[in-house]
């Protein structure tokens, strides 16, 4: 599933209408339509849940126990009225519907006369007078006019909202700029206040498409209907919150538009995995494999006081399917460490006794990864006098797939100007796997600045670095140096525990490892840390309790 931005949405209808030659009539009548459907799918979900509260009419496989006018054809024998615009007892749904003057409040327009269609009440509620309408827009607003729909226009008439079961938000849509403004701002505030459901077209007014930053006032929807293509703005917090379910309806926009007008950014989903990343999600083992046949991890991580995040990493590893893996760690901390994993293998860094990594220890990690796959480092690093030139070393020296988190990004952001400007140029990939506040370092900006524009930063850093970069939190962003991105959906708000990006970097080494691509590794791996930790609070009961280890368990 594509996202795009308001822009992209909007050259896509462009080309739709102007090269194609689908009429935007057309376009609209389809989006005015999805909208009355879910509507009324809507209204049947809240009376199939009233009537169970009510009567129990369900038998234990969720079945209806018996049969209801709706299940028969509604004129009997084998005609049947359309099974989308039809309900049980329209009358008692009475739905307000909020009309902006553009296009989306042409879409209202159009839902409102399918609902009409279908036998609930509608009132329109025009935010400006109706003669504002220009365009497809004024066709609609002519047409329910001598459909004879009632309309108030706001602040002519009074609008009470405790009159109505449901509420249709076609204020504004992609068209809007910056916080509500006026009558727009009213009718927000009084529709979020009246407690009744609401279905937004395209996307809750109040909501920046682009960047899912939500301004005051913005409509919580009960459902968005979202027009042909997923807007950025819905899949990023808070817009996601904002948005409530999203259904995204087809309206005869040809998807495969999407990536000719801006760049390619898609819903991260399994079949997305097999099919544009071309990733084996079955990840079958060759019968003849043996350990080298998946690769060795070379992990330097750890500090006396964040031991466990090197455990953690290098043990999420071995789960990740990689066939060796390699701790190197401070010496004095090696002793305490023995046998913890059996599987590991533990390697000493020069530490002066200390517990904590010094530059000294530089040409040693190289030394080991001239006999492993990937290194990967950062997990519980800490910070040490001369750490800057000492991940410097690291990735000037080494030509090995490189994973750099935690600490090490710290590194790389006082690294500044000496840091490379393009890590495409080394002979093999680099991953950064930041949260926002460490983005927000790389970037010399707050990271409320970086959550404000979640993919933008993320896609525009990768490709001008060279690198593969996820940007971690709800949502995560994976974005690769030629420019594509893709945004995780799975997940769990219990995994917002520490240590949960270690076992994310110990997994993205053990995919490399296995001789996945960057961007392979980076999607699957968040993919899997998400299921993974989806499964782990699922077993925990209590998603609070969830820690890092229950992640590395469930993989
Ligand atoms: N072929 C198409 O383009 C299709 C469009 N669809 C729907 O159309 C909207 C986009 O329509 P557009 O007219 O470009 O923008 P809006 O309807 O969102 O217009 C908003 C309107 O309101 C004014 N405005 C903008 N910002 C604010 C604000 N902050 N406060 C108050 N008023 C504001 C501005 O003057 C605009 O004119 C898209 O979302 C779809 O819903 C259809 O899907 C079919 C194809
Ligand atoms: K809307």
């Amino acid at each position: 599933m594509f996202i795009v931005t308001a822009e992209q949405m909007r050259a896509v209808d462009e080309h739709t209408i102007h090269k194609l030659g689908i009429p935007a009539a057309s376009l609209m009548e389809n989006a005015g339509r999805s909208i009355a459907e879910e509507v009324i799918r809507l209204c049947r979900e809240d009376d199939a849940n009233r009537r169970s509260e009510q009567h129990g009419c369900w038998n234990k496989n969720g079945k209806r126990a018996h049969t209801g006018p709706g299940d028969r054809p509604a004129h009997g024998g084998d005609i049947i009225a359309d099974p989308a615009l039809v309900m049980e007892q329209p009358g008692d749904q009475q739905w307000y519907m909020l009309i902006g003057k553009g296009n989306n409040g042409g879409d209202g327009l159009v839902a409102a006369r399918h609902l009409v269609e279908a036998g609930l009440g509608v009132t329109l509620v025009y935010a400006d007078a109706p003669d504002a309408l220009r365009g497809e827009a004024a066709v609609q607003r002519d047409a329910a006019a001598q459909l004879g729909i009632p309309a108030l226009v706001h602040g002519r008439e009074a609008v009470d909202f405790s009159r109505c079961t449901g509420i249709v938000d076609a204020l504004l849509g992609t068209g809007s700029r910056g916080a509500p403004r006026g009558s727009y701002a009213a009718l927000i505030a009084a529709a979020n206040d009246s407690g009744k459901p609401v279905v937004s077209a395209d996307v809750p007014s109040g909501l920046n498409a682009d960047t899912g930053e939500v301004y005051e006032p913005c409509i919580q929807a009960r459902v968005t209907v979202c027009l042909a293509l997923l807007k950025r703005g819905l899949v990023q917090y808070p817009g996601a919150s904002a948005a409530g379910r999203i259904v995204v309806r087809s309206i005869g926009i040809p998807a495969r538009l999407a990536p000719e007008h801006g760049p390619s950014v898609r819903l991260l989903t399994e079949e997305v995995l097999r099919s544009a990343l071309r990733v084996d999600t079955g990840r079958l083992r060759a019968p003849d494999g043996h350990k080298g046949t998946y690769g060795h991890v070379l992990l330097a991580a750890g500090s006396l006081p964040m031991s466990g995040a090197g455990l953690l990493s290098a043990k999420a590893a071995l789960r990740a399917g990689c066939g060796l893996a390699t701790w190197a760690l401070p010496a004095a901390l090696l002793p305490h460490v023995i046998g913890t994993v059996p599987e590991l293998m533990l390697a000493a860094a020069a530490d002066g006794d200390s517990g904590e990594w010094n530059a000294a220890s530089a040409d040693a990690v190289l030394r080991l990864a001239e006999s492993r796959d990937v290194l990967a480092t950062g997990p519980g690093l800490g910070r040490f006098k001369g750490d800057t030139d000492w991940l410097r070393r690291l990735w000037q020296h080494s030509d090995r797939p490189l994973v750099i988190d935690a600490d090490a990004l710290n590194m790389l952001a006082d690294a500044g100007p000496t840091a490379p400007r393009d890590w495409g140029k080394r002979s093999a990939a680099t991953i950064l796997t930041p949260h926002p506040g460490e983005m927000g370092r790389l970037l010399g900006m707050s990271t409320p600045e970086v959550q404000r524009d979640r993919i933008e930063h993320a896609a525009r850093y990768a490709r001008e670095q060279g690198v593969t970069l996820v940007l971690k939190g709800a949502r995560t962003v994976i974005a690769t140096p030629s420019g594509e991105a893709y945004i995780n959906t799975t997940g769990h708000a219990g995994m917002a525990t520490g240590g949960a990006g270690d076992v994310l970097t110990g997994i993205i080494a053990g995919l490399l490892a296995q001789g996945l691509s960057a961007e392979q590794a980076a999607a699957f791996g968040v993919f899997l840390h998400g299921q993974a930790g989806e499964r782990a609070a699922l077993l925990r009961g209590d998603p609070a309790s969830l820690l890092a280890g229950d992640i590395v368990d469930a993989l």
